[in-house]
């Protein structure tokens, strides 16, 4: 049997997979706390444990046949190269534009500042209406920027809205909702099909499980 290798995105997507990947035996059989690759229950599938912006760069090189990761990033720097075949339903939450609760009006002859971890699609999202926005890339804590005056708006995920609440931020604009992916390496797809498809229709099914249950 040719070994599989399944990228999984760390923190909240790792939390989330866990409990349907236990269901069909693909859950991590060592300390995903220390090791980076571990193998899973499944003899011949081994786990690697990384950061989620890295997961598509995995798969598409094919270090990793499959990986999960949220449509997020996948927008942002995915590529052809992905077949994206299953949509798990877990981690969701939108992207969106908030600014100020107390924001001023602005000169319209200024460029709108928009602070993001999000350049490219927050680009294409402005571009799309004919906008032309200055982009300010922040890797955190995003909404921090209009309320120190580093921007004028964010493009940042939401879930329950409380981050941004608290920090006296209105949303403005949804851009996408968005939830984690199954995705995988195209060329993986046709070398080792038998064995990718029947990983999917697993996969499918045990998470379809977990939303019934949920
Ligand atoms: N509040 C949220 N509710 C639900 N899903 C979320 C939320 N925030 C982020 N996500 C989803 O989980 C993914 C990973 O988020 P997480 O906060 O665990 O990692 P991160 O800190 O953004 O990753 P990195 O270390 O690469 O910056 C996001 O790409 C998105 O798809
Ligand atoms: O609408 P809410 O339910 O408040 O969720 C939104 C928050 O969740 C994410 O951050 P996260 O908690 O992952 O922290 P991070 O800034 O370290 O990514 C996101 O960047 C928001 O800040």
């Amino acid at each position: 049997m040719t070994a599989l290798t399944l990228a999984l995105s760390k923190g909240r997507i790792l939390e989330e997979s866990l409990p349907f990947l236990a269901r069909i035996g693909l859950d991590p059989a060592g300390d995903i706390d220390r090791l980076l690759r571990v193998p899973s229950r499944t003899p011949g599938v081994s786990l690697l444990i990384i950061r989620p912006t890295d997961v598509p760069t995995y798969v598409e090189y094919g270090a990793a046949d499959l990986g999960i990761v949220g449509k997020d990033v996948l927008m942002e720097n995915g590529s052809a190269e992905l077949y994206e075949p299953l949509d798990l339903d877990i981690a969701k939450c939108r992207l969106s534009v908030a600014a100020r609760k107390d924001a001023l009006p602005r000169d319209p002859r200024r460029r709108l500042r928009v602070a993001t971890k999000y350049p490219e699609i927050t680009r294409r999202h402005f571009a799309d209406k004919g906008e032309q926005v200055e982009i300010i890339k922040l890797y955190g804590s995003m909404e921090l920027a209009p309320l120190v005056g580093l921007a004028d708006v964010i493009v940042d995920l939401v879930a329950t809205g409380s981050t941004l609440r608290a920090n006296g931020l209105v949303e403005t604009e949804i851009i996408c909702q968005v939830s984690s992916r199954l995705v995988v390496n195209k060329a993986a797809l046709k070398t080792k099909n038998g064995q990718i498809t029947t990983l999917l229709e697993q996969i499918r099914r045990a998470s379809q499980q977990g939303r019934k249950a949920a």
